[in-house]
């Protein structure tokens, strides 16, 4: 794991069998902050393979990706017991949503981030801005990645905010170029990692630009 003071790799585990999320965490291990349990993988196996990966990998960060929209003290207390440093909960949610995983992380010294997934008004970020929110997430859904992945147009919508900012989207090794000109906090990056003949290389590769 790489020190605190650069752009932070968050590789996103999706659509992958537990083996193949450990067989890639052991391929790449040495170039990732942050190791991003996939919203698909804990709904397949729960937060069991939450609590395997912080056992298998005490010294990273992870990232249980709960994409909570309601019971937000609930199921960030359920990552946050099994082991997650951040969870996710959608910007879309209530205020009161989004308040209570707060909370509950404050309880834990843990951290959310929120997920700007389909967000296009910047009204709706200055209510996180008022519910003290710190770090967002600039996400183009796999559905969405259909019609165009993440571009640097999207740094508008949190331009003048000083929120932390991941960005997320079918970034790869042609595209992080003009990803990190927006100058975000943390580059997620999942199947072009995930999915490759050579995940190391990749990684290595996608660290050289951030
Ligand atoms: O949250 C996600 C999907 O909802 C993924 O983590 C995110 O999109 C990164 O994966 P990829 O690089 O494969 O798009």
């Amino acid at each position: 794991m790489k020190g605190s003071d650069h752009v932070k790799l968050q590789l996103a585990l999706d659509r992958l069998s537990w083996t193949e999320c450990f067989d890639v965490l052991h391929k790449t291990e040495s170039e990732i902050d942050i190791i991003e349990v996939g919203t698909g993988v804990i709904k397949e196996y729960g937060m069991s393979i939450v609590r395997e990966i912080r056992k298998t990998f005490p010294n990273h960060r992870i990232l249980a990706d709960m994409k909570t929209c309601d019971a937000g003290g609930h199921e960030a207390k359920q990552a946050f017991e099994a082991g997650a440093d951040i969870v996710t909960v959608m910007a879309f949610s209530s205020s009161l949503t989004i308040q209570d995983t707060l909370t509950v992380a404050q309880d834990y010294s843990g951290q959310v981030m929120v997920d700007l997934l389909e967000v296009e008004e910047r009204e709706q970020l200055r209510k996180l801005v008022s519910l003290n929110v710190e770090l967002v997430s600039l996400h183009v859904g796999k559905d969405q990645q259909k019609e165009g992945v993440f571009n640097s147009s999207l740094f508008n919508l949190v331009d003048g905010f000083l929120f932390k900012v991941a960005v997320a989207g079918g970034i790869n090794e042609e595209t992080i170029g003009q990803v990190t000109k927006g100058e975000p906090d943390i580059v997620i990056v999942g199947g072009a990692i995930t999915k490759a003949l050579e995940p190391l290389k990749v990684a290595q590769k996608i660290r050289e630009y951030i």
